[in-house]
């Protein structure tokens, strides 16, 4: 990896870092934490691209693994990745890596802005995929009773997902050693 790699690649796992110190949210009725960290992911994917990104996500779970408090509240450790709520964030570096992927082949400025939307709403998609069965496995739950109470924050994903569609596609813009995204 180049000396500008490892160096997007720290940045970006301490982006991740910095939406872990916020905490999870709560919200009435939805038994799943909201968390800002998931803008970090959709960040780290589309910025970063299919290899940095996936290379800084990976770090990043192995921090929390090792027990360093990166997680949202300043939590980490095997408890918390194999916890009920372990899938969804299990599933970020695959997520990181499809976003970048899709990203990675953008290159062109028409309608650039809805297909960064669509490729970091590919990474949601894949995250809920692996997040919910895990949620409802894990807590005895019926599969479509958590899918239907993960609706609300699957909108506000939406929501988090238009707002890192703008950074990303601005930033690939104005930075050029950005725009592509090199394997190395
Ligand atoms: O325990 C954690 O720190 C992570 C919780 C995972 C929350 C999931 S990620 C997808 C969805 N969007 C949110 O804001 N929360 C859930």
């Amino acid at each position: 990896m180049k000396t500008r790699s490892i160096t997007l690649v720290s940045l970006f796992v301490a982006v991740m870092i910095a939406f872990g110190a916020l905490p999870t949210l709560v919200i009435p009725f939805i038994p799943v934490p909201f968390t800002f960290q998931m803008i970090g992911v959709m960040l780290v994917g589309s910025i970063l691209g299919a290899r940095k990104g996936l290379v800084a996500m990976l770090v990043f779970i192995a921090l929390a693994a090792a027990g360093v408090p990166v997680l949202s509240g300043y939590r980490g450790g095997l408890g918390v990745l194999l916890g009920p709520t372990g899938g969804y964030i299990l599933a970020w570096p695959l997520a990181t890596f499809v976003i970048g992927l899709i990203t990675d082949y953008i290159n062109t400025k028409k309608w650039a802005l809805f297909r960064y939307y669509l490729a970091i709403l590919a990474g949601i998609l894949i995250i809920y995929f692996v997040g919910v069965p895990w949620f409802a496995f894990y807590n005895h739950l019926p599969l479509l009773g958590v899918a239907e109470s993960n609706l609300p924050l699957l909108l506000l994903d939406l929501v988090k997902a238009g707002a890192a569609a703008v950074v990303a596609c601005r930033l690939k813009q104005r930075l050029p050693f950005l725009k592509k995204s090199k394997l190395v």
